[in-house]
């Protein structure tokens, strides 16, 4: 599934939420950001990183596209491999697209 996000500068970001805090439901994400930024993943606690527990921003990257493992996979896996938390915030002055290709594979018949 494709979808395609616009997100609405607004007056007060630090009031609202581009997109709530989730996991995406699929296997993998791949996604197209532009170069606003806005994309957000939660370090998790149990990993041996200075930011864990923080949010950290994805910056865009002029023609690379974000990959996001999603809680199909992390179930698949037995846990091997997370699910990203992730968040998008918007800003006062610049809207933002974005283009996630959400991947799952078709049950079998
Ligand atoms: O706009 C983004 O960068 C991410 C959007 C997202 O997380 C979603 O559509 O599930
Ligand atoms: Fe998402």
């Amino acid at each position: 599934m494709v979808n395609m996000n616009f997100y609405l500068t607004c007056p007060n970001p630090e009031l609202t939420i581009g997109v709530r805090r989730h996991s995406d439901m699929d296997t993998l994400t791949i996604l197209l950001q532009d170069g606003i930024g806005g994309l957000y993943i939660k370090i998790p606690q149990d990993v041996n990183m200075e930011e864990k527990g923080e949010w950290v921003e994805i910056p865009p990257i002029f023609g690379a596209l974000v990959i996001n493992i999603g809680d199909m996979l992390q179930i698949w896996s037995n846990g091997r491999y997370k699910s990203a938390e992730h968040i998008v915030r918007t800003t006062s002055t610049k809207s933002r697209v974005s283009i996630p290709i959400f991947t799952s594979p078709q049950p079998t018949q």
